[in-house]
């Protein structure tokens, strides 16, 4: 028996935890809050997309850590990770610390964020978990605090190996092969990649891209590209931040221009996630975003002014909101 528990109950956590909990996996999901849970257990998941509601139920809680330690876990256990990069502080560190104590050597981590530095900052922190890096190319938004919007179908890729290298034995395969079974009955089109890296400066490289211009000119994703000096800045950008992922171990990919304003169509009608938080008055993803790929550039003895410039102007921004 496995269980899958997911962490984070915003966009991306609730699109999961719902359409696996349709799918009859057990599920749990750790809110943030004891409102939100109580909210969840009651009256389930609203899951919302082009064919009307389905209300899916799955248990609930919320992550403090008496709720934690009273919550002690046998069998095998996915936690799927779905708070934002910035939500991963030292408090809930230590709840994934204490959600994996009573099973350690059962217990795997799946890793959903945008951007980079949360693996290196978790197998710092959970040496004995294995961490497996994803990349989704779904999009979600959530309505309120118990539905969530599915709006557009993509990609679920997860790392073949553990990132820190933990556990990778027969054990682990057979846990990976049964995630990956409850994912497709669930609907995500997920699959192994043995080139995580890649796939990660990928989707980086059009986060680097989207994101912070969408939340500056206040437009969706389809928007951005419909105007011919936002379309510049966005070339200019994405030359930069192509030239710095690719000195950083990016492979070179002939079409990533196309790929950045292929996004933008397929996803027109969404807000970003930065828009998202800016509109929200919330602290953004861009110390892992574009803040990335400047500290990457600098380390390559790389000039970044772009992405330093949007790093700048999105952290004075959503402070100012
Ligand atoms: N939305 C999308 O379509 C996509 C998102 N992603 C990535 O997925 C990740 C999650 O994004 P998204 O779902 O949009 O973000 P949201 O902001 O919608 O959700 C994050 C959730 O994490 C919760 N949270 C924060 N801190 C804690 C905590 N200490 N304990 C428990 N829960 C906590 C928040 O709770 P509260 O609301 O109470 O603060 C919120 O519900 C991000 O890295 C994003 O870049 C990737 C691809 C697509
Ligand atoms: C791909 C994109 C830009 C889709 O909205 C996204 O990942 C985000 O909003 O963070």
């Amino acid at each position: 028996m496995m269980r899958i528990e997911v962490v984070g109950a915003g966009a991306i956590g609730l699109l999961f935890a719902a359409r696996l909990a349709g799918a009859g996996v057990d599920v749990k999901v750790w809110t943030r809050t004891q409102r939100q849970s109580e909210l969840i257990r009651k009256q389930g998941i609203s899951l919302l997309n082009e064919a009307g509601e389905a209300v899916l139920h799955a248990d609930s809680d919320w992550l403090h850590p008496d709720r934690v330690m009273a919550h002690r876990q046998e069998e095998r256990t996915w936690i799927v990770l779905a708070v934002k990069q910035q939500a991963i502080d030292a408090e809930l560190i230590d709840s994934l610390r204490a959600l994996t104590a009573s099973n350690v050597g059962e217990s795997s981590i799946l890793c959903l964020q945008n951007g980079i530095g949360h693996l290196d900052k978790l197998a710092a922190e959970l040496p004995w978990v294995p961490l497996y890096a994803a990349v989704t190319t779904e999009g979600a938004k959530r309505e309120d605090e118990r539905s969530v919007r599915h709006i557009g179908t993509g990609m679920l890729w997860i790392s073949e190996k553990a990132q820190n290298l933990v556990a990778t034995g027969e054990k682990s395969d057979k846990a990976q092969k049964m995630l990956l079974k409850s994912l497709r009955k669930a609907g995500f089109e997920a699959s192994l990649s043995n080139e995580m890296e890649n796939r990660i400066f990928q989707k980086l490289l059009v986060n680097a891209v989207i994101n912070p211009l969408t939340a500056i000119f206040d437009v969706a994703n389809g928007e951005l590209p419909n105007d011919k000096n936002r379309l510049s800045l966005m070339e200019a950008l994405h030359s930069e931040t192509y030239g710095i992922l690719t000195e950083a171990g990016m492979k070179d990919h002939a079409d990533s221009w196309n790929n950045v304003l292929e996004v933008c169509r397929r996803t027109a009608a969404n807000v970003s996630s930065m828009l998202a938080d800016v509109r929200a008055g919330h602290p953004t993803e861009i110390d892992a975003i574009n803040g990335a790929v400047s500290k990457l550039a600098a380390k390559q003895g790389m000039a970044s002014p772009l992405n330093d410039a949007m790093t700048a102007i999105i952290t004075t921004y959503s402070r100012s909101k």
